[in-house]
């Protein structure tokens, strides 16, 4: 139990992503978050309309959402929030921030988890002052990109070190078409899923 336990206030971490699909990286740094940071849950949120990726390569919300809740299921820790894929217009993260505090009510400290190359382009999304104040931030190492936080706010960002997972959806996404397998990158559920839908095939 932490300080903050006792004035009941409770550690909630946001685990943002297209997931496109959901794979073991997210879930591996998702986990590494909730324990350096002693959260009482993480909430998975998919990407309603994600503007800084390629449309034409996004799979439908309903998909992505599914293929996410299959993953955290038999986690209890880990939810899913359709607060993203609800709203119209482009996802940005101040609105995910404000729209999960909302549910929570203000008791509640909020941790948005990214990854390191999220992390590099983060001053480019949408009114980062008021993100800042709404969350703290945890940057996770990715295999592949460096992980810095010299040109961000001291205060608003933690770094920590996670277990290497070289693990992409956009890789995920290349094997299926190839007629590569994909089971140990994303959970078994996750391949049976993609397989029934017929995601990622090229006809
Ligand atoms: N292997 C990984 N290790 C650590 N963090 C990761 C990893 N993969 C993704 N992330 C982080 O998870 C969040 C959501 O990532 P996203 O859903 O875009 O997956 P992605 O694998 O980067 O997708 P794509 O290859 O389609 O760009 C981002 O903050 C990203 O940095
Ligand atoms: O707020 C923004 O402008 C913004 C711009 C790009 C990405 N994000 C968020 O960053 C998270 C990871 O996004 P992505 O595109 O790497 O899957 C996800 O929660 C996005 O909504 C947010």
């Amino acid at each position: 139990m932490n300080a903050d336990d006792d004035l009941g206030v409770r550690r909630v971490g946001i685990m943002g992503g297209t997931f496109d699909p959901i794979h073991h990286g997210h879930l591996v740094a998702a986990s590494e978050v909730a324990d350096n940071f002693a959260l009482d849950e993480v909430v998975f949120v998919p990407t309603g309309n994600p503007w800084q990726k390629d449309r034409r390569e996004v799979s439908p919300a309903e998909d992505r959402y599914l293929m996410t809740v299959i993953a955290t299921a038999s986690n209890p820790r880990f939810h899913v929030s359709r607060v993203d894929i609800d709203r119209e217009g482009p996802t940005y993260t101040v609105d995910t921030l404000r729209d999960i505090r909302a549910m929570y009510g203000p008791k509640t400290q909020l941790f948005f988890i990214t990854g390191a190359d999220a992390l590099q382009r983060i001053l480019s999304w949408k009114d980062t002052d008021q993100m800042f104040e709404l969350a703290h931030f945890v940057a996770v190492t990715r295999p592949g990109f460096t992980l810095r936080t010299d040109h961000l706010p001291a205060d608003a960002v933690s770094m920590i070190q996670v277990p290497a997972m070289a693990i992409s959806s956009t890789d995920c996404r290349t094997r299926v078409a190839a007629d590569k397998p994909v089971w140990y990158l994303v959970p078994d559920g996750v391949v049976q899923y993609i397989a029934k839908r017929h995601l990622y095939r090229v006809a």
